[in-house]
């Protein structure tokens, strides 16, 4: 596990870390303004009981050709990369030196709240094509707004982390598996930008 000295350990087992200041405030605006005005933000429709609901937020899928994703059915090909967003995951590659298990991330899943009523409902990252135990690492950027964690079998009650401009979450092997994660509306919030990079295992 890495030194303590910047990382804040919110969980032990599964390991939930927090880095406070992976980007410092100036950087952290540079990369809002860029992503906000560069990326062809989508929103697409989930069906949900043969209705189709927008999803209520943007998105885009970013990352190497071959890391395919399937939504809905579909299978996508995600967008290239954006030159700072690649940067961004080298970056994260460098913090994460120490942690033992940290993959090469191909590809990242960015996700656009534009205000306080924009969220993302329960889930867990565990799609088959993230392998058995994923590894993976949040940027967030813009207004600050807690990710609501709860265990899956109740175990202990649910707990708020709060993600600031320019901070990182790693969520390591087990955290899937035992939990699920929200962003839940909130009012009066301003723009928020999340990337989660991951590891897509790669068919061969
Ligand atoms: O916006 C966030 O911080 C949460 C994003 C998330 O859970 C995801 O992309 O799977
Ligand atoms: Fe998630």
């Amino acid at each position: 596990m890495p030194p303590p000295t910047t990382w804040q350990s919110l969980l032990d087992m599964p390991p939930l870390w927090r880095h406070d200041a992976l980007l410092d405030a100036d950087e952290a605006n540079r990369l809002l303004g860029c992503l906000e005005r560069d990326l062809d933000w989508q929103q697409p429709s989930l069906t949900l009981f043969g209705r189709e609901h927008p999803i209520p937020r943007r998105q885009v899928w970013m990352g190497d050709r071959e890391a395919r994703y399937r939504y809905s059915g579909r299978d996508f090909v995600p967008e290239p990369w954006h030159p700072q967003v690649a940067r961004l995951a080298e970056r994260i590659a460098h913090a994460l030196r120490d942690f033992s298990e940290a993959p090469r991330f191909n590809s990242v899943l960015l996700n656009r709240y534009a205000s306080g009523a924009e969220r993302m409902g329960w889930h867990s990252d565990d799609e088959p094509e993230l392998g058995q135990e994923p590894l993976i690492a949040a940027v967030s950027l813009g207004s600050e707004r807690p990710l609501r964690f709860r265990w899956r079998d109740r175990r202990a009650p649910a707990f708020n982390v709060n993600l600031t401009h320019g901070s990182l979450l790693v969520m390591g092997p087990g955290v899937q598996r035992q939990l699920q994660h929200a962003l839940l509306p909130r009012t009066s919030h301003g723009i928020r930008i999340s990337l989660t990079f991951r590891h897509i295992v790669i068919d061969t």
